[in-house]
Order: structure tokens, then sequence, then C-alpha cells
């Protein structure tokens, strides 16, 4: 969809911000340009609008040279999100998201309706936000409408320049998970601008790691973590890398343990007996429709014959509310268990149907997994390599 051929931009003073770049991005791809401050990004993406022109080079958009197109027809076919917003001070959040449909020609009332269900799409209600006025609303909800705009013609694709920059960590952590949502929902092409690497880690597809106006690493987000192509990715990334390949690894059924499970209506003397021919501790614990009631520890006097393990599970089980859905990170599932001072999180599938437990040491179990089949399609990488170039593969 968008492709850089050997762009180079110099701009009149000699500096030299983007330097033989080649870079592709498919059709509902997000990518992440991420790198320090000046390296190139900011320029990168204004030559996708032509709000800059290369210097040598061209770039591509849908297999055409943006030079050949009106650059004014252009934009309007390429939303633009920037960390300053830019929405028009005197019109109402309505009017300021219906403000392409309305260039474009747009019947009012369609365009008004159109900006409704944007609104809608990022979150605000145009009912109680429509009317009001930029000023009037806080940081985080003006990049919604920013958002939003740049939605309204529904564009192909997106450029966002770090948009959500200019918010605090939490405001900035939801708008991503909004954003990310909203993406499999629209699925445009995006080239995403961002100098923090945790949020190109958990936004990008792919991340295109800028050294200074080149790439230096274009690969996913688990591969630029698990195996920098070089010292300077690997220090761009951090040494706390593993850490952050946690918030990309998806929690996976094979990974989770399968502790006894007993029923609220289950009599409790039935249950403490599965648990003690299991050689567990504790149960997990559903309702009568399989969902996820809590768990019930075996009965602490049991062992000296004297507990009460009368009646149903139901007198004896405790709540436990911390669960995740499977494909969750296993960020997401640390952070929960430490939350809720928990030693295991119940993992449940989409009809809330409960799949099992992760506990701190299945967690590990699948972040050494998740790095292992790195090493591995790095290691058959390579077999394919020699192989193309007529070596003998390796045998390992
Ligand atoms: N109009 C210009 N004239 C001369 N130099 C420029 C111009 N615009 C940008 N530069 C320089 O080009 C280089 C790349 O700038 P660019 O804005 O693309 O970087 P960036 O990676 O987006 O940085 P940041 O994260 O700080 O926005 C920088 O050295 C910058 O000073």
């Amino acid at each position: 969809m968008l492709r850089f051929e050997h762009v180079t931009k110099r701009y009149p003073d000699g500096t030299v911000a983007v330097d033989d770049l080649n870079l592709e991005v498919a059709e509902g791809e997000l990518v992440t340009l991420v790198g320090p401050s000046g390296c190139g990004k900011t320029t990168t993406m204004r030559m996708v609008n032509r709000l800059e022109e290369p210097t040598e080079g061209r770039v591509l958009f849908d297999g055409k040279d943006v030079a050949e197109h009106d650059p004014v027809q252009l934009r309007r076919r390429i939303g633009y999100v920037i960390q300053q917003v830019g929405l028009f001070p005197h019109r109402t959040v309505l009017d300021n998201t219906a403000t392409v449909p309305h260039l474009l020609g747009w019947r009012k009332a369609k365009a008004r309706q159109r900006a409704a269900e944007l609104l809608d799409l990022v979150g605000l209600d145009p009912a109680v936000h429509g009317d009001r006025y930029p000023n009037q609303l806080s940081g985080g909800q003006r990049q919604r409408v920013g958002v939003a705009r740049a939605l309204a013609a529904d564009p192909p694709v997106l450029l966002m320049d770090e948009p959500f920059g200019a918010v605090d960590p939490v405001v900035r952590e939801r708008l991503q998970s909004e954003f990310l949502r909203l993406q499999a929902e629209v699925r445009k092409t995006v080239l995403f601008v961002t100098h923090d690497i945790e949020e190109a880690v958990r936004l990008g597809d792919r991340i295109a790691v800028y050294g200074q106006g080149r790439i230096e690493q274009f690969d996913s987000p688990a591969a630029v973590l698990g195996a920098p192509a070089n010292d300077y990715v690997a220090s761009f990334v951090g040494s706390d890398r593993g850490l952050k390949r946690l918030s990309v690894t998806p929690v996976e059924k094979g990974d989770l343990e399968q502790p006894p499970v007993v029923h609220l209506a289950d009599p409790m003397a039935r249950a403490v007996a599965r648990m003690r021919a299991e050689g567990a501790r504790w149960a997990v614990v559903l309702d009568e429709s399989d969902g996820l009631h809590g768990w019930v520890p075996i009965p602490e006097d049991e062992e000296r014959g004297a507990a009460d393990a009368s009646g149903p599970v139901a007198g004896h089980a405790r709540r436990m509310e911390a669960w995740l859905p499977l494909g969750a990170s296993l960020k997401k599932a640390f952070s929960m268990m430490l939350q809720y001072d928990a030693g295991w999180i119940a993992v449940l599938d989409e009809e809330d149907r409960f799949l099992g437990v992760l506990t701190p040491s299945s967690l590990h179990e699948a972040l050494r997994r998740s790095i292992d089949a790195d090493a591995q399609d790095i290691s058959r990488a390579e077999v394919e390599l020699d192989s193309a170039l007529g070596a003998p593969a390796r045998t390992r």
C-alpha cells in the first residue's frame, strides 16, 4: 500500500534527514517508526502526504508515485493525526470532526451524522461532547477527536505523528488500547511515529527502528526485542527487553496449568477428596453455567481430621474476580498477579469458559517458549539463506 524506494531527503541547509530509505507497509498493516529525536521519522511521514518532497527516490501510494497525485486529492485519502491535534478552536467538536466530509462537499446532515458515528467509535458520546468546543475537552478527549477527524472520510491510510505524546501515561495507555480496538475494526494502513519503544512494541504489527536517517531493523515486535539486529537496536530497546517482551507474548492454551475444578453445588467432602487425589491444596470453583466463581482451599484443619467439610462447596468457596482472556499478554497476566496479590490467574475463552490457570512458573515457561521459538526462527532463516547461497544446509 505504501512503499519507499531509495528515498533520501536533504534539507536546503544540507541536513540529511532521511538517507536511502526502503520501507514497505502492507494494506491493513500498522507500522511504527521509532527512534530518538531528530532521526527523520517525521520527515519520512511527511513525504507520504507531500508536506515534504523527497530529494531522491520515490514514495508509492497504491502503486503510484505520490508525486503524480494531486496533493489536495492525496491528502483527502490520507488521514493525518499529529500531537498538537490542530482542532479549530471556534468550531464545535462535531464540526471539527466533519471537516473533511465538508471539504468533500457532503450534505451537511450526512457529514454530521458521519461525524457523530466516528465520535462514538472513538469513545466520545456525540450527544454529550458533540456541541462542546475543543477547550472544553481534556487532552485525551482532544486526541480522540483528532483520530475521529482523521478517519472521517474513511481514508485507506492513516499517518499518525506522536498522536498520544501530549497526555499523561495513564490516559496514553487507555488511548493506545482504544486505538488497537479501533484498528482491529477499521483495519487502516497506518504509519505511526513515536519515540517510545514501549508504544512502538505495543501497537506495531512491525516496527522500524530508526538510527540516523536510516532503518536499523524492520521486523515484528517480538523479533526486535528477542533478536536485535545490532548493538544500536539492542541499546535502543533497552536492557529490560525481556520484560518488554512480556507485552508482546500472548497467553496460549499450552501455557495453562490444570488445577482440580469443582462446582458450587458439589458436596465439599467430595471436592476435598478430589483435591487430595490430585495432590492439590486448592481447586477452581465454577458456577452452574461453568463461569468462574473463585476458588476453594482444602479446609485448614482438615489434615488433622477436625475441619468442617460439610455442605456444598458454595459454603466454603472464595471469590476470585481476576481473570484474563486467552491471547492477553503475559505482561497483563503478570500485572494482574501483582494487583490481586494472586498466585494464579484464571484464563477464559471468548465465551467466558474456564480454560486453565496461569501461575508465575507457567508464565516463566511461556516467556521461554517465545524466546526459543524466535531463536529457532532465526536459525531457520540462516539455514534458508545458506541454502539459497548454495552452502550446505546446517544440521543442528
Ligand atoms: N525544514 C527543515 N530544514 C532543515 N532541517 C530540518 C527541517 N525539518 C527537519 N530538519 C532536520 O531533519 C532531521 C530529522 O527531523 P525529523 O523531524 O524528521 O526527526 P524526528 O525523528 O521526527 O524527530 P522528533 O522525534 O524530534 O520529532 C533533524 O535533524 C531536523 O533538525
